[in-house]
């Protein structure tokens, strides 16, 4: 069918494709950095992810520096429609002679002026995070929350310097910067107190939101479990939506992975847009314990994206994406997983979702069951194609070839 006859199509359901095809073209989805190195980074060399992250595979291409990194991104990015941003981790400062290694709590602006220049080079805003894991501050797992004072003033250290990074950022970009702190702390076994870590990660994010910083966008990021830490996890749901409630401006992060296997976020975005103007997101795809699998075209995450259109919250959630898959060629990663959630994000704005509404609401479930069901069948692949078309990138499978061909020729020769 072309473009023409599924547009005629869905206005027959009440739906506008072009008013779809424009927002879609105008949301923008936070790229991470971190899939193109299995959550490596730079300052570090001899070390890997760990202390509360973990990659597994080992493809080979891995990108092992700013260059090669950025390199990936591009390519990554030629294949995907829609607008980015680029979310940045802390440990992926950059360091040279004039701005050398420091430790991550001294680091400042400098090491991240190459990636604004990058960013601003391409059109793409930045979001950022500190980096809580992979380091030997990381004492027996706990970080913010630990009881030793001298663990907390280092992260805390740390996460001030990170927002004072975010704020220049956001400064440099005339934008506004999410910031989003995520912790590994929690308990392997049955805690003996729970409340206490509770009180010092409560205390150390006080100190780390004094300061005024009008262009960040402070984020919390819950977490259920994770490998290691079964019985208790510090930042906990309850706990950071707790603190976001009681902190104008602070927000609480929700990761698709983060939550119960029975969980949904699509469901938790209406519940939180109640109450926030923000909700920032971790878009990903949980497989039983690994919460951060390559995203793809999944119920969840054409549901996550129905909820962000119905609401009409395209302004308020904040989509960032956060998996990292070692196993697979690390470019295809980033562009299934994101061609995934744009393919999600287009369906959901063609669902004909003021009908759908008012048969909700009269009390019609029947018919809004039909509907729900018609619309699954919508030609929606030719849209797709026409938008894939505008935006300048591959419609179909063929940009498969175009990263076999990068594999061939540069990610492959690396050692
Ligand atoms: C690298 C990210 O900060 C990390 O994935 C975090 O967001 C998370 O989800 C940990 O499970
Ligand atoms: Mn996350």
């Amino acid at each position: 069918m072309s473009y023409q006859e599924a547009k005629e199509r869905y206005a027959a359901l009440g739906v506008d494709t072009e008013a779809a095809l424009a927002a879609c073209a105008d949301k923008a989805v936070s790229i991470h950095c971190w899939q193109g190195d299995d959550v490596v980074g730079f300052d570090n060399k001899d070390g890997g992810a760990g202390n509360g992250i973990q990659t597994t595979g080992n493809y080979p291409g891995r990108a092992r520096n700013f260059e090669e990194l950025k390199a990936d991104f591009l390519q990554a990015v030629r294949l995907i429609p829609g607008k980015k941003r680029i979310n940045l981790h802390a440990c992926y400062a950059v360091f040279t002679e004039a701005h050398p290694w420091v430790d991550r709590d001294q680091i400042t602006y400098d090491h991240f002026a190459p990636w604004v220049a990058f960013a601003k080079e391409h059109g793409f805003g930045i979001d950022f995070n500190p980096t809580i894991f992979s380091h030997p501050m990381v004492k027996e797992g706990l970080t913010l929350s630990s009881p030793d004072e001298t663990v907390r003033r280092f992260w805390i250290a740390h996460c001030i310097a990170c927002r004072r990074i975010a704020e220049r950022m956001g400064a440099e970009l005339n934008d506004q910067v999410l910031n989003n702190v995520w912790i590994p702390d929690g308990f392997k076994d049955v805690p003996a107190d729970r409340l206490g870590p509770r009180m010092r990660l409560k205390a150390a994010l006080d100190e780390i939101f004094a300061e005024p910083c009008p262009h960040v966008i402070d984020s919390v990021e819950s977490k259920f479990f994770a490998i290691g830490v079964e019985s208790y996890t510090t930042g906990s749901n309850e706990f950071y939506m707790s603190y976001a409630a009681r902190h104008p401006g602070v927000y609480n992060l929700l990761d698709a992975g983060h939550f119960h296997p029975s969980e949904y976020i699509s469901d938790k975005i209406p519940a939180l847009l109640c109450f926030f103007d923000k909700v920032p997101l971790h878009v990903t795809r949980p497989v039983n314990w690994d919460s951060d699998h390559v995203v793809n075209y999944t119920d969840e995450i054409r549901e996550i994206c129905k909820e962000i259109v119905r609401c009409g919250a395209l302004d308020k959630v904040l989509v960032g994406l956060d998996f990292f898959d070692a196993s697979i060629n690390r470019v295809a990663a980033w562009v299934i997983g994101t061609r995934a959630f744009e393919q999600a994000l287009l369906n959901a704005l063609l669902q004909p979702d003021e009908e759908l509404k008012r048969l909700q609401d009269t009390g019609a479930f029947t018919k809004k069951m039909m509907l729900m069901e018609q619309a699954k069948i919508m030609p929606f692949s030719d849209v797709w194609a026409e938008y894939c078309r505008r935006e300048g990138v591959p419609a179909d499978e063929s940009w498969f070839a175009e990263v076999q061909r990068y594999e061939d020729e540069v990610q492959s020769k690396r050692g």
